[in-house]
């Protein structure tokens, strides 16, 4: 099924210069290159002598696809809404067939109408018949008519897993599909599911109205439920009574799982069952077993509730949350947007461990003092200590740093950085590329990359960064082997560089002056290490070297 997909043409005309017109049978061809196993990506370009110009590229490029057949929710917690956001959180394309259309919102459902059957066929049929869907995921289907239309097009158009969320109640008690459908979920559904994902009312309906109220209940309801048809079987425990943790049962047919996480205090749920369902749809889509697509599921629906456990949006019991943490930058939880301000390169303040047990500081105090002395930048370079450790002091750091709306990076570790949730990382040539920091951290977060060559700022800027560092300017021992580029390197590096430029290497009070005294405006600010933290007052060491450098820049000016 793999290398089967939805296949994008487009044809650019290009207006080719002379030299290329004349130039006969130019022809250039690069078939089949792979990028992964979901992925496949086919270029063609052909440029025919004196015919007239024109490229076509043709590119095949599988993205995992799911279809989901559900209801719309006009306040956009659940349903179809629902399941595009936790389909583009899981990076999985989604087309969508809409069943019915509800006025709903945190209050609960105000009207349903449903959207002619014949109406759903056509859209089913418009996607099934173009697109290649990998995984379809049921949730509201209102009418016996629409559960046997959805049947006999997946008989038509086979796809490699159908998710069934066999919704029938909203969580604000709201009645979705009446007693007639079951019959069309129980015969003709369950039968063609490669998973049911019931809550525990839900189950309790399909099994003819047994209780089900403890964890043991819902295990003999998993057990019942895979008897009726279904491959697997998930009866979500979100409401059982009394329980401390969200449980819920996982039945494949041989064993049965206890899923367990932390039960989040929030009013925030609506839109719990349709976003497991989908996120379930995604993984299998991304070619996941069943067990770990349910386990990622689960997983994505805790991370996003606690995530978004205090956001209030409407005024009634139940709200919904937010789908799309990751693309959020850290404002959300600190009330500070860190864009990067190149002015904040103007005192750039880099700790090292050595010297902070030289002087017993911590880092936090070290940190502290740098800040409140007027560094405008913070790098914890921290090479000699425990990542656990590290984690915890950055976490700190950033707290300080967040209070005077200072930028705290890191240097070299990414995951440290991804883990306390810092502005950004500082990394050198032999770190990992900067490119790749780029597309792990996102797009908000600060990117510096040291520096020594012009080829080198051209990567830098060419990868996504948002500064260089270049140095060493001067002489120094704080890094070993480090070549020394003199005020020259660093004016050839800044006059090149489309990026902004930090300069370091050896730089201190007496001799800050002339650094900033090369004239070129893209220096904005020197970075340090002994200058400010080789001293047993931080605090006053950073003053000194902050009025030195008001002074240089204002003299410049
Ligand atoms: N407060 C919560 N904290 C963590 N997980 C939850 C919470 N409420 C529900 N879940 C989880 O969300 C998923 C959907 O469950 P549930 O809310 O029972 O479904 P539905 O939305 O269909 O009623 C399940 O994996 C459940 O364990
Ligand atoms: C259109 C539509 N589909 C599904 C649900 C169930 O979601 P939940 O159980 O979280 O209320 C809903 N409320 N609305
Ligand atoms: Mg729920």
């Amino acid at each position: 099924m793999w290398g089967e997909g939805f296949s994008l043409n487009i044809a650019v005309s290009l207006s080719v210069p002379q030299g290329f017109r004349q130039s006969k049978g130019l022809s250039l061809v690069l078939v089949n290159s792979r990028i992964n196993r979901n992925k496949q990506t086919r270029i063609f370009m052909e440029m025919q002598g004196n015919e007239s110009p024109t490229t076509s590229y043709q590119s095949t490029v599988n993205i995992p696809h799911v279809l989901t057949v559900a209801g719309s929710d006009s306040g956009a917690g659940a349903g179809i809404q629902a399941d595009l956001k936790a389909c583009a959180a899981r990076g999985v394309y989604c087309s969508t067939v809409i069943t019915a259309v509800t006025a709903q919102n945190t209050i609960g459902v105000q009207g349903v109408n449903v959207v002619p059957e014949d109406f759903v066929a056509e859209q089913m049929k418009s996607v099934l018949s173009d697109m290649h869907v990998d995984v379809v995921k049921t949730g509201m289907l209102p009418s016996i008519g629409i559960v046997k239309i959805l049947h006999q097009h997946l008989r038509e158009y086979p796809v490699r897993a159908l998710v069934v969320d066999p919704v029938m109640v909203s969580t604000s008690g709201d009645v979705l599909a009446g007693p007639s459908v079951l019959a069309g979920f129980r015969e003709e559904l369950l039968p063609m599911a490669d998973i049911i994902t019931p809550n525990l009312k839900e189950a309790s309906a399909l099994l003819d109205g047994v209780k089900i109220k403890t964890v043991s209940d819902m295990r003999s309801a998993a057990k019942l439920l895979h008897d009726m048809g279904a491959r697997n079987v998930l009866v979500k425990g979100g409401d059982l009574p009394d329980s401390l943790d969200a449980v819920d049962i996982f039945f494949d047919g041989e064993h049965l799982y206890e899923l367990r996480s932390s039960r989040i205090k929030t009013r925030n749920t609506h839109g719990t069952g349709c976003t497991l369902a989908s996120c379930i749809a995604a993984e299998l889509a991304k070619g996941a077993s069943m067990l770990e697509a349910v386990k990622v599921a689960k997983c994505f629906v805790e991370t996003a509730l606690d995530y978004s456990k205090e956001i209030f949006i409407g005024n009634g019991p139940q709200g919904p949350f937010d789908h799309l943490m990751k693309l959020k930058s850290n404002a959300h939880n600190s009330g500070r947007q860190v864009r990067f301000n190149p002015s904040d390169l103007f005192l750039y303040a880099v700790t090292d461990s050595g010297m902070n047990r030289r002087w017993g500081h911590s880092i936090s105090d070290a940190v502290k003092a740098a800040v409140q002395g007027g560094a405008t930048i913070v790098q914890l370079r921290e090479k000699d200590i425990e990542t656990r450790d590290f984690v915890e002091a950055a976490k700190s750091c950033l707290q300080i740093c967040r209070a005077h709306g200072v930028p705290l990076l890191i240097n070299d570790r990414i995951d440290v950085a991804l883990a306390c949730d810092a502005d950004g990382v500082h990394i050198g040539q032999s770190d990992m590329p900067a490119r790749t920091a780029r597309a792990l951290l996102g797009p908000e977060k600060i990117i510096g990359v040291s520096c020594k060559t012009p080829e080198q700022a051209e990567q830098a800027w060419i990868a996504g960064a948002d500064y260089i560092g270049c140095g060493g300017v001067y002489p120094t021992h704080t890094k070993a082997n480090n070549l020394t580029v003199g005020l020259d390197g660093l004016k050839t590096v800044c006059l090149a560089s489309k990026l902004p430029v930090v300069a370091i290497g050896g730089i201190k009070v007496s001799n800050a002056r002339p650094v900033m005294e090369i004239g070129v405006p893209n220096l904005k600010g020197v970075a340090v290490v002994s200058a400010i933290f080789d001293s047993e007052c931080v605090l006053t060491e950073t003053r000194k070297l902050h009025a030195v450098l008001t002074e240089a820049t204002a003299a410049v000016k």
